[in-house]
């Protein structure tokens, strides 16, 4: 049986629905010939592991406390120290320094996934770390690879090692295709899609005439938007998995250099509002505006969608008035659409379509691109 040692960083939505996952796959796995051995998770203050990483593994039940404790909102720290239950909890300023310590016990001897599911840019050094070890990485987070171009040459030094499907389009086989299209060295031209679960939901729901202050809230009760909708809302998400894809491309791009637009104004802007506020107070403001951007497109037989546009080195990201009965224009919900256009695929795109956001589904992502680096382990 080949044993696949996986930390997991960031014990949301997202890490939650992972270590479930996790757990209710253990058949499958072993019938596959493989099995996950849980050997660290954190939060933003703790991380919890076994005493001896080499030869133990968080249990099912453990892992299932710690998926009840983060649910009911509590830190990590909460399952406190029980050394006869056979795991050690560090704290915030032991974090860093424990998984680095699991990372190089493990790296070079029988290999770890460093998972990452937090929405934090704090993980970038860990990860870096984590590759010079010898570690594999699995990203649903993007923001590491839409840091600077340095760090991302180091994450992603040895491409077999890195998988991060789940940065774009939640679980759909976007990054396999592309990667595969690229393999195959036939040269992709342009990408087009709506890349945003949230976004892609806000905007069919407005077309229903539903409120934007309603359908954000229950956009975010859905597990589509980031911790702070406003990342969502602002573009920024979506600017991010352009930048994933358009780096992917071979394209040297930094996030300066793509045109962004927002669905809010600057002065509710995180500095400057808490997420409450803004949810509360901030966004209601915003519904007259939209509700009358969306009859306007409604008169010229269009609906609004949020487009990124990826060709030659520019990435573009922002709200486009499309035909109602175009690919983009019928998509509904949480759906996410991407059009690849190559030498292969000129006329008619490759099209990648489904469930573009969402804890499960996204979980399910990771899930599989650990799987996936099971050759990488004995
Ligand atoms: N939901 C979706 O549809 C999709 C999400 N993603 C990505 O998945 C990631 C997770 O999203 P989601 O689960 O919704 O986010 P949540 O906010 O629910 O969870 C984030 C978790 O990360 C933890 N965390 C923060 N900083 C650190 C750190 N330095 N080290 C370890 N853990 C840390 C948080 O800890 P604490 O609890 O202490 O705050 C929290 O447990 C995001 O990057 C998101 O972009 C990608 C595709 C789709
Ligand atoms: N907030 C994101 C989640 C997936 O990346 C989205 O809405 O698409």
């Amino acid at each position: 049986m080949k044993k696949i040692a996986v930390l997991l960083m960031g014990c949301g939505g997202v890490g939650r629905h992972l270590l479930q996952h996790i757990a209710s796959c253990r058949s499958l796995h072993a019938k596959m010939g493989v099995q996950l051995r849980v050997v660290g998770v954190s939060d933003s203050k703790s991380l919890v592991a076994p005493m001896d990483v080499l030869k133990e593994e968080l249990n099912d039940e453990l892992l299932s406390e710690v998926c009840r404790i983060k649910s009911s909102g509590s830190a990590l720290s909460k399952l406190g120290a029980l050394e006869k239950g056979g795991y050690r909890v560090f704290n915030a300023s032991e974090l860093s320094r424990e998984t680095e310590e699991i990372a190089k016990l493990l790296g070079k001897s029988a290999g770890l996934a460093v998972v990452d599911c937090s929405a934090s840019m704090e993980t970038i050094e860990i990860l870096i770390k984590a590759v010079d070890l010898g570690c594999c990485v699995v990203l649903a987070n993007k923001k590491p690879l839409t840091s600077t171009l340095e760090h991302y040459d180091k994450l992603a030094l040895h491409p077999r090692f890195i998988r991060h499907e789940s940065t774009v389009g939640a679980g759909l086989p976007v990054i396999a295709s592309l990667n595969r299209i690229i393999s195959s060295g036939d040269p992709v031209n342009k990408i087009v899609g709506s890349l945003s679960g949230t976004l892609g939901y806000v905007m069919s729901e407005l077309e229903d005439g539903k409120p934007l202050s309603q359908v954000v809230q229950a956009a975010k009760t859905l597990g589509y938007t980031e911790p702070d909708p406003r990342d969502d809302l602002s573009g920024m998400d979506v600017a991010r998995k352009g930048l994933i894809l358009a780096r992917l491309l071979g394209k040297r791009i930094i996030m300066d250099s793509i045109k962004i637009e927002s669905l809010y104004p600057e002065e509710m802007g995180p500095g400057l509002m808490s997420v409450d506020d803004f949810l509360h107070n901030g966004i209601v403001k915003l519904d007259q505006n939209i509700e009358e951007r969306v009859k306007r497109a409604s008169s010229n037989g269009c609906v609004l969608r949020y487009v990124c546009v990826i060709e030659g080195s520019s990435v573009q990201v922002g709200i486009r008035e499309v035909p109602k009965d175009s690919p983009l224009g019928r998509l509904r919900g949480s759906d996410n659409i991407v059009e690849i256009y190559s030498r292969c695929y000129k006329e008619q795109p490759l099209v990648i379509q489904g469930a573009g956001a969402g804890n499960d589904t996204t979980a399910a992502g990771v899930l599989a691109d650990i799987i996936d680096l099971q050759d990488l382990f004995h």
